[in-house]
């Protein structure tokens, strides 16, 4: 596994359209190596942004939208309409805008969908899609985006919680620190499914836990540590969350 690379940009609006050009590149490379292309997104602030980004550019529609598989690294568990929603967030910023097949939108569950308010079954249906549609050898993703908390959380996976030692494809996760407190999200195990991680953040208050995660600390007390791309694992950062 290769060392991780670090990219700098002077502002979270830099960091945020280079990303985009950079996902724009990787879908249209895949789906011309590939013939499909398989995306996870994320939520959170700078996951976002760059989604918005990738909207607004004018290289948007080289990406064959169609043929897009698009996946949630974690999710809120709330209801469909709640905004809270990584999906719907996402919805807003780009899906909403581009010919996406539904068909491979994969959205995990809400609260008030055919679960009800049970998360663990949400988790384990996203679970059997994942390794339904992921039926090949190989990585199952082209591009894992992740974005990381203060703490250093990644996805939903948070410091010495159940998550950070699930070895299971998803997991239900109660009592978030951050809320909403109950979400679904990917496990270690398939976040190290991706051809590519690239770990995106911005801000001074991140600084520490990207220092640490570049410094090898261990996954259960950093989870934004454990996420690696079996080819490459890129951290997209802002100057300010190098702490310099
Ligand atoms: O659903 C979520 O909340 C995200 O997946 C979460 O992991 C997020 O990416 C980080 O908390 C960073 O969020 P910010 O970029 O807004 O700080």
């Amino acid at each position: 596994m290769s060392a991780d690379q670090v990219v700098v940009h002077a502002t979270p609006a830099l960091l945020a359209e280079s990303a985009a050009a950079r996902l724009i590149t990787s879908i249209v490379d895949a789906q011309t190596s590939r013939g499909r292309a398989s995306i996870v997104l994320t939520g959170g602030s700078t996951g976002i942004a760059v989604l918005a980004s990738v909207n607004a550019s004018p290289a948007r529609d080289a990406v064959d939208w169609q043929r897009v598989e698009i996946w949630w690294g974690d999710e809120r568990f709330v209801p469909a309409s709640d905004k809270e929603r990584n999906d719907l967030q996402a919805y807003d910023a780009l899906l909403g805008a581009v010919p996406v097949d539904p068909a491979r939108v994969h959205r995990v569950p809400s609260s008030d969908g055919k679960f009800g308010d049970d998360a663990a079954a949400a988790a384990a249906w996203y679970a059997d899609q994942l390794t339904m549609v992921n039926n090949e050898a190989g990585p199952w993703f082209d591009v894992l985006m992740l974005g990381l908390g203060e703490e250093g959380h990644t996805a939903s996976i948070f410091p010495e919680s159940p998550a950070a030692y699930d070895e299971g494809v998803t997991c239900a996760v109660r009592d978030c620190p951050k809320p909403p407190p109950t979400r679904v999200s990917m496990t270690f195990p398939t976040l190290a499914r991706a051809d590519e991680v690239w770990m995106m953040t911005a801000g001074g208050g991140k600084a520490d836990a990207v220092g640490k995660a570049l410094g090898g600390a261990d996954r259960t007390r950093v989870p934004a540590a454990g996420p690696k791309g079996r080819r490459r694992t890129l951290w997209l950062l802002d100057q300010a969350a190098t702490g310099s």
